[in-house]
């Protein structure tokens, strides 16, 4: 498990640390680091560190004190390095070190960083780091938009400044960095966009922070702790122990999203999917899904809330499809007055945003929106949930009673008193009509197998990213990749899941 921290918690696991240590041992072990971090990307772009152009951006801060260090130690190893200081006041220590290695620094002036900033071969951002409260104020705002016109080499320190560190917000101009070296221990605004597009790669510097850290605000399921929650059938498994799942989804005017959703579960493992809805997407499921047992459901039985003609499932899926008419509310009236785990998705949470009562429930809820849709559970404008997705999504859990999985650029789970969960597979590719009807599939399968709502939600999260690589054609945007379409992701899994 990745686990991620708050700036508070960051700061008072230091103070621990600091207690037990000679004055500076903890800067000098963050300097180290760094700097040898920049001297393997120089050397990885340039040949070699000696004769490479360094440029510090250099706040008034201990931030600016570790970019300072850094620059001492790369100078000593022949870079030309030459910082900006642009705070109020300069790490004295850091400064020393650095004019006594070589090292060159200036006051502020626009046209000089200007000029500096185009020639570096690499730019160290020490302008603010977990100390950073608000919109970056001038000149540092200036200095972040003049690194993103000069397009070289970009290295935070700590946190790129300009995002929150712990919560991931950017409120004004903030540094766009390639790699952001961290120290001790994730900062949870490096893993939740915006924070997490502004930080690019992020390569963790050990200080010694780890006996001293509380629980953690945010977590990430790594490859094997995916491995080791995801179902496997046993010797003496049979397909209702694996766990049936019911999929209430469709309507004769949406039917796409049915055979999407039924395909997620077939694929990610389900025993058995048993599929209610009106007759055309049962046809259309049918066709393509042989393996779904399909029923046509009666309107009038379900507006006495009854799904006794379905059959017996441990987990629903409600809603990809379905309508908002008074036909879809009783299906999701039906649905969620059952006793077991309900996810909805999709048309089940503009049923559930116009009436909340729907959500007043015994058995385990989770909900998967994208940020339009928690808008309409919240009432929140769109722009404030993409903004704040960590604290949006933990509201939402909060007020809801229920699980919350918020889609995206970055996708986040969460639950009351636990972690959030924020999920470190996936792609940009995802971003195309279809495939959230697939993960409700994916977590639906997962939930009937038994796993905690918390659990289903980020697991799904995990191998419908995996999936979704591995159809565009594995690793990071970029060549050698094609686009893709919801049916290769559930098409996808099986390859995806085998390498868990
Ligand atoms: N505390 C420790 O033990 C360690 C701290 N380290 C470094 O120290 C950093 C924290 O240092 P500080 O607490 O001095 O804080 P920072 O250096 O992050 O920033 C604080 C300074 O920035 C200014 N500032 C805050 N928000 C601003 C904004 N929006 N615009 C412009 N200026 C702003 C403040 O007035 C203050 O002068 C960490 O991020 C890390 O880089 C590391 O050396 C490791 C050890
Ligand atoms: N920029 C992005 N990067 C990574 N994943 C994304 C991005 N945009 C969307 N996604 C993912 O794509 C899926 C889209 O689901 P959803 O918004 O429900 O679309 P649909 O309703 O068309 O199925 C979600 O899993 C979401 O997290
Ligand atoms: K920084």
């Amino acid at each position: 498990m990745r686990t991620a921290y708050t700036s508070d918690q960051i700061r008072s696991a230091e103070l621990a640390l600091m207690a037990r240590l000679p004055e500076g041992t903890l800067m000098d072990r963050a300097a180290t680091g760094l700097a040898g971090v920049c001297a393997h990307l120089l050397a990885g772009s340039r040949g070699r560190v000696y004769g490479s152009r360094v440029a510090l951006l250099i706040g008034s801060g201990d931030n600016g004190g570790d970019a300072l260090y850094a620059g001492a130690r790369l100078a000593r190893r022949g870079a030309r390095v030459e910082a900006v200081l642009a705070g109020s006041r300069t790490h004295e220590g850091g400064l020393a070190a650095l004019r006594k290695a070589g090292g060159r620094a200036h006051p502020y002036d626009a046209a000089r960083a200007r000029e500096l900033l185009a020639d570096a071969d690499l730019v160290m951002d020490g302008l603010v780091g977990i100390g950073g409260s608000g919109p970056l104020r001038e000149p540092y705002g200036t200095l972040a938009e003049l690194t993103a016109e000069a397009g070289g080499l970009v290295v935070a320190v700590d946190v790129p400044s300009g995002v929150d560190a712990s919560s991931g917000r950017v409120e004004g101009p903030a540094v766009r960095a390639h790699l952001t070296v961290t120290f001790g221990a994730y900062k949870a605004g490096l893993l939740v966009d915006p924070g997490a597009t502004h930080a690019g790669a992020v390569e963790l510097v050990d200080i010694g922070l780890g006996p001293f850290l509380p629980d953690p605000e945010v977590a990430a399921l790594t490859a094997d702790d995916v491995a080791d929650l995801l179902p496997r059938p046993g010797e003496e498994s049979d397909k209702y122990r694996r766990g049936v799942v019911g999929i209430a989804a469709g309507s004769d005017r949406y039917t796409g999203a049915a055979v999407l959703s039924v395909g997620g579960a077939v694929r990610a493992g389900a025993g058995m999917v048993r599929f209610a809805s009106s007759a055309e997407p049962v046809r259309l499921v049918r066709a393509r899904w042989p393996e779904a047992i399909t029923t046509v459901l009666d309107p009038s039985l379900v507006l006495k809330s009854s799904l006794d003609e379905v059959g017996r499932v441990q987990a629903w899926v409600l809603g990809p499809g379905l309508g908002t008419g008074p036909e879809a509310h009783a299906v999701a009236r039906a649905v969620l007055s059952t006793g077991v785990p309900v996810l909805v998705d999709a048309d089940g949470l503009t049923l559930v945003a116009k009436d909340r009562t729907l959500l007043r429930r015994a058995a385990p809820t989770v909900l998967t929106p994208h940020a339009g849709e928690l808008s309409r559970l919240l009432g929140v404008p769109r722009e404030h949930i993409e903004a704040g997705r960590l604290d949006h999504v933990r509201r939402a859990a909060a007020e809801l009673g229920a699980t919350v999985l918020l889609k995206g650029s970055t996708t986040l789970v969460a639950e009351e008193h636990r972690p959030v969960r924020v999920n470190t597979t996936g792609t940009p590719w995802l971003a195309t009509g279809g495939t959230g009807d697939v993960l409700s599939g994916i977590a639906g399968a997962l939930l009937a197998a038994g796993l905690t709502g918390y659990d289903a939600a980020s697991c799904a999260a995990y191998v419908h990213g995996l999936a979704a690589r591995t159809a565009a054609g594995g690793g990071a945007v970029g060549r050698g990749q094609a686009p893709i379409a919801a049916l290769d992701v559930a098409q996808a899994l099986p390859e995806a899941l085998r390498t868990l």
